[in-house]
């Protein structure tokens, strides 16, 4: 390990900010969220996964267009759970969640866009439940409760990931992280090396899939897009809303309520 990848394993704290962008559905775009350190890491890990069979589709040298589905032209690849910066940045998106459930989330997963490469519209939450074979949730099924998309960088022109159901930004928004769309719907986010997009994909009242968060990653007209998916898991069992504890050492003290 190089002295950059120790440091990396202490999993430090992010500071971040956010702004809200729509309350229905619940989409925050957050500031800063990961390391330009993590970042370099990840795309060695991609790199490094990429010689095993499962990981190929993204960092085939070859360049390749990988058309896994018949929406979608770009590629995607996996990261091993037990990596410590993936498990870092996991702990770090389900410490944002708060009082919404956050046991759990899927592996990471990077995915690329070359140029004329999209994203059609799509959800994210699933039609059916899915069943985890994840170590710790096995044989649990589960839906994609919360979207962290983060842009992890190239140096791309279009590629903005597109709400078409959500209103769109203020015609003053920063116009570095907003674009408006030619028809004046929807909401329409550009890459920034470092930013999330956070929603969440599921009515919170009964898990149902939320149709408002349908969304594309539009065409890239040049250079190389990169982000990263984490996707949180909801159990049919559980309650969306907690509260629940967001750090495991946190402890409350239960006060007397006073009257
Ligand atoms: O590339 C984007 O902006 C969005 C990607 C996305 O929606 C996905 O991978 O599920
Ligand atoms: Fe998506």
């Amino acid at each position: 390990l190089k002295p950059e990848e120790i440091n990396l394993l202490s999993c430090e704290e992010k500071k971040y900010s956010t702004e809200i962008l729509s309350i229905d559905p619940l989409i925050i775009y957050i500031n800063d969220f990961i390391f330009d350190k993590e970042i370099d890491y990840l795309m060695k890990l991609g790199k490094r996964v990429s010689v095993y069979k499962a990981f190929k589709k993204l960092f085939d040298n070859d360049q390749v267009r990988t058309v896994d589905k018949p929406y979608r032209s770009s590629s995607s690849a996996f990261l091993p759970y037990e990596d410590p910066v993936c498990q870092c940045i996991g702990k770090r998106a389900l410490d944002f969640l708060g009082f919404v459930e956050h046991k759990a989330h899927e592996r990471l997963q990077l995915v690329r866009y070359y140029p004329g490469q999209e994203y059609n519209l799509h959800s994210d939450w699933l039609y059916n439940p899915k069943v985890s074979r994840s170590p710790g949730d096995e044989g649990q099924e589960y839906n994609r409760l919360g979207s962290f998309f983060t842009y992890i960088g190239g140096n791309s022109t279009g590629g903005e990931t597109y709400f078409p159901f959500v209103n769109g930004a203020s015609l003053t928004a920063d116009p570095t992280k907003y674009a408006i769309s030619s028809n004046g719907q929807g909401l329409l986010v550009k890459p920034v090396k470092g930013s999330a997009l956070f929603w969440m994909n599921l009515h919170p009242n009964n898990g149902t899939g939320n149709d408002k968060t349908f969304h594309s990653g539009l065409p890239v007209h040049s250079g190389v897009k990169y982000g990263m998916n984490l996707w949180t898991k909801h159990y049919k069992s559980t309650p969306i809303l907690g509260p629940y504890e967001s750090k495991e050492d946190r402890k409350f003290e239960p006060e007397e309520a006073h009257v």
